[in-house]
């Protein structure tokens, strides 16, 4: 291999996942601008290691017998749901998606939808209807290149090394090992050698996602600049042409009535030209654009209408004549039943010799106003704020791209270089840090308006009348929801947002007030409808008054108006959420000084502690679990005391204090305080065995097992500051023995330290096989483990521990952008694109706190400069 930009940069605990990317490579061109850090593969790369999902053969006998009940009960419900009710269930534990090792950086800003190009550049993964995932690649959708020299074509390649059965006209199959893949999201860098041409394109790929932006953030759209370099003596006339298919490759595609109209759109001395492609379904329409910017030296061109399931000779033939398509005016006819339609563009230049020059492209869509699966209510994305709902916005929207990228750019540099040119860091976290934020519109991710006329009773009564800034902040934020897991389709599931909230409290702060305050007023509505429960067979209330729910809903439903989709427990007895809310608060208010939220949140945490101190069964001011799998671990039983909710528990407690001393409450602190130090009496005496916290207090086989969860607790009054002095609740040796155990059995016992922390170990060494979820490695878990280590002072152990789950899912099993909730040492994953490994923003806060707290280096000797 010559000069390797595709080589592997890892320090410390390297390991071989990613070796055969380097003999991959054949190319020598380093690219134009791309980063050093990031996920970086040959588009000759195959991924070795096929995993498939968690199947029924997947379950020990044992835990088939365990959970027959549940299985026959899941498959009546989901047999009249799919087959029924023809809907699709909100966790298909029968069809799950199989794994496809192929995804890059998603496009598009937040809660607009997204549309996801796998890492060989293809267009593949979909969610314009919101929260609803379509996989597929649209064998259309395309860069395709063509070189002219002396007004001759010389080279004419679709960048793609697929071979396809459709559109045989054009010229497929671009050789692999002269290409490369980079991403680090929000951009991506492909970089192709043309071969035998001495020309190099660099296509960067930017969505608009910056932290504390929220206008630009929220824009449906993606562009892509292409760097022409030209090694050659001579000019060559370069065209880039894109090309795509009205629709996402699904069946609607084939409905009818779809139709394109080329644009041009001049503003403010600007000029972007493309074609609009109008997607006219009944529900939730939209329309795409593709677009260029001309400019001096600049042509850009257009193909109306073609067809993307023939031959496709025409538009090789046009593009190949002169470089240029033939840009008819006017537009096309309407698709009949079964006929599919697709348009291009392409922008042109000169490049001189030994050159660079610059073409820029976008993508835009625009689907302003969206129904969820009930069609209930009509709902208007954010960005509608900004470019209206007519559903006419996608030149407007192409041109603000075209016009702003660079300074999103220059705003994504400013946010992402410290963190990049910090030496201290490993490349490795670089790249999980920044990439793993893709789930923050890749997942399934909503953001819309509250209807202007929506007033405190829309929002029920009197939960919303006594937080006096609900309104406010939802009327200029918006709603903002995002899925447990592509797989998982509930909307902020919030024992699992409790993990991944650490990014956007950090980047979004705004957002997560509001998805605070609509969880607020959930809190205090009930649902009286009753309903079974899969894991238990028990009929209950979908939701009850004074606790924190499950979730905001299921997308196939409607979402914020019916809450709990998720009906395998009865949530209300859960110990972890109530406790998640009050730890949140108080984190957020803690971050963002937001005293007006604090106030507001006040009487709902006050409202939830008392559900949760019914829970304390014999006073001894420590909650206990009720001996079914009461908590985000939903299939590993708890009983008794436990240091997973016990932990939760004590830290909430202490935070109570903490917000009951800043707004004066002086009865509440103490009626806490005493809590507290009775609460902490029993933990210790309940749960400590010397070396680590017991799993539970039930004295059970697996009563002893070492969770790796174990110190949740401590890790989110670390991340507050609220870990010493007055406010010490676990004995800092207890935590940092805790923490070293862990990472002695549940990190380095395990697959010799290289997949991160098992879930439950034995003392004895063995992983914990006591139920399906105690052998399995969370990686959500594992990244706030590491932050949680990181914050006590076990530094090398945190990156160790982190970085063993960011090889696997991303070097090793070709999981990049779709990271699983978890996966066991062999075979088997569960739950593709998951929410919960946002948590690794919170190793990136404890890396900050550190370094504020460092002390300052020695100042350089100042020689006082006498005249
Ligand atoms: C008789 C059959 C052959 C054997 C069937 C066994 C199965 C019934 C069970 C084996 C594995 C179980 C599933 C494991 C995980 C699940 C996830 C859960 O939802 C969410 O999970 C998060 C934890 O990962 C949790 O934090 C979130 O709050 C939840 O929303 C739902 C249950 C289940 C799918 C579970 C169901 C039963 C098995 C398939």
């Amino acid at each position: 291999m010559a000069a390797a930009p595709v080589e592997r940069r890892s320090e410390g605990t390297a390991m071989a996942a990613a070796a055969p990317m380097e003999r991959l490579y054949e190319g020598t061109a380093p690219g134009r601008g791309v980063a050093a850090a990031g996920w970086r593969l040959c588009l000759a790369h195959r991924f070795e290691e096929p995993r498939q999902p968690y199947g029924a053969g997947d379950v020990s006998f044992r835990d088939v017998l365990r959970h027959v009940g549940l299985a026959l009960r899941y498959f009546r419900w989901w047999y009249k749901k799919t087959r029924i009710e023809k809907k699709s269930a909100f966790i298909d534990l029968l069809c799950a998606i199989p794994l496809q090792q192929i995804y890059g950086c998603p496009l598009g800003g937040i809660g607009g939808g997204t549309i996801t190009r796998g890492w060989r550049g293809e267009f593949c993964r979909w969610q314009l209807n919101p929260g609803i995932y379509h996989y597929g690649t649209v064998i259309a959708d395309q860069f395709t290149v063509c070189l002219r020299c002396k007004g001759q074509t010389v080279y004419q390649q679709v960048l793609s090394v697929e071979k396809p059965s459709t559109l045989q006209g054009w010229n497929w199959g671009y050789c692999g090992h002269y290409a490369f893949y980079h991403a680090l999201y929000p951009r991506a860098w492909m970089v192709y050698e043309l071969p035998g041409q001495n020309v190099v394109l660099t296509c960067r790929q930017v969505s608009p996602i910056i932290p504390h932006d929220y206008k630009d953030s929220s824009l449906p759209v993606g562009v892509f600049i292409w760097e022409v370099e030209n090694g050659r003596d001579e000019d060559v006339d370069v065209s880039i042409m894109f090309s795509m298919q009205n629709g996402m490759g699904a069946k609607d595609d084939k409905s009818g009535g779809h139709w394109n109209e080329p644009f041009a759109l001049e503003k403010e001395g600007e000029r972007v030209a493309g074609v609009l492609l109008h997607h006219c379904t009944r529900v939730n329409p939209f329309t795409l654009a593709i677009s260029a910017r001309e400019k001096a030296g600049t042509g850009v061109t257009h193909l109306t209408a073609f067809n993307p399931a023939g031959v496709g000779r025409e538009v090789w033939q046009d593009l190949l004549h002169d470089g240029r398509l033939e840009s008819p005016p006017g537009k096309s006819t309407l698709t009949e039943k079964g006929e599919l339609t697709a348009a291009a563009v392409c922008a042109s230049c000169t490049v001189p010799a030994r050159g660079h020059r610059t073409l820029e492209m976008a993508l835009a869509w625009d689907m302003p106003c969206i129904h969820f699966g009930s069609k209930e209510k009509l709902h208007l994305r954010r960005y509608t704020r900004f470019f209206g709902s007519g559903g006419d916005a996608a030149p407007a929207l192409s041109h603000y791209a075209l016009t702003h990228y660079k300074e999103w750019e220059r705003k994504i540099e400013a946010w992402q270089n410290p963190i990049l040119e910090n030496s201290q860091l490993p490349s490795w976290y670089k790249s999980a840090l920044f990439n793993e934020l893709y789930f923050m519109t890749d997942g399934g991710t909503i953001w819309v308006e509250l209807p202007p006329d929506c007033c405190d009773e829309d929002l029920r009564g009197q939960a919303a009348a006594g937080m006096s800034h609900l309104l406010p902040v939802l009327r200029e934020y918006g709603r903002f929801a995002y899925l447990e897991g592509q797989e998982y389709r509930m909307y902020n599931t919030y024992d699992v947002h409790f993990y991944a909230s650490f990014a956007l409290v950090m980047l979004w702060p705004k957002l997560q007030i509001s998805l605070q305050y609509d969880i607020a007023v959930t809190v205090m509505n009930e649902d009286v409808q009753l309903r079974q429960y899969l894991m238990c067979g028990q009929t209950a209330q979908v939701k009850l008054k004074n606790v924190v729910p499950h979730d905001i809903g299921d997308p196939g439903d409607e979402p914020w108006q019916r809450v709990n989709a998720y009906l395998m427990h009865d949530t209300a007895d859960w110990k972890d959420l109530n406790l998640k809310f009050v730890l949140q608060v108080y984190r957020d208010y803690y971050l963002t000084h937001d005293s007006m939220y604090l106030q507001d949140m006040w009487p709902v945490c006050q409202a939830v502690m008392e559900s949760e101190l019914k829970f304390d069964t014999d006073n001894d001011g420590l909650i206990e679990n009720g001996g079914f799998a009461d908590q985000t671990y939903d299939a590993w039983v708890v009983n008794g005391a436990s240091a997973y909710c016990g932990g939760l528990w004590l830290a909430a407690v202490c935070m109570m204090c903490k917000m009951a001393e800043v707004l004066g409450d002086a009865k509440i602190r103490q009626k806490y305080m005493d809590i507290l130090n009775k609460g902490k009496e029993a933990f210790e005496r309940k749960l400590w065995n010397g070396k680590y916290y017991n799993y539970d207090s039930s004295g059970s086989h697996g009563s002893n097992s070492i969770m790796s969860d174990q110190c949740a607790g401590q890790w989110f009054l670390g991340a507050c500051g609220l870990d010493q002095g007055e406010f010490e609740v676990f004995p800092k040796s207890h935590i940092v023995s805790a923490l070293r155990t862990i990472f002695e059995k549940n990190v380095m016992s395990f697959a010799g330290g290289t997949m991160g922390a098992v879930n439950g170990m034995r003392p004895s060494g063995e992983p914990d096989t006591s139920s399906v979820q105690s052998n399995e490695v969370w990686v959500g878990v594992v990244y706030a483990l590491a932050a949680t280590m990181i914050q006590e002072g076990l530094v090398e152990e945190g990156f160790r521990t982190a970085e063993g789950c960011y090889r696997t899912v991303w070097e090793q099993l070709g999981m990049a952008f779709q990271t699983p909730e978890a996966y066991r040492e062999k075979k088997v994953y569960r739950s593709l694109a998951y929410m919960r490994p946002l948590s690794i923003w919170s190793m990136q806060l404890a890396l900050e706190r550190r370094a504020s707290q460092a002390p300052a280096p020695p100042q350089p000797t100042q020689v006082p400069n006498h005249p």
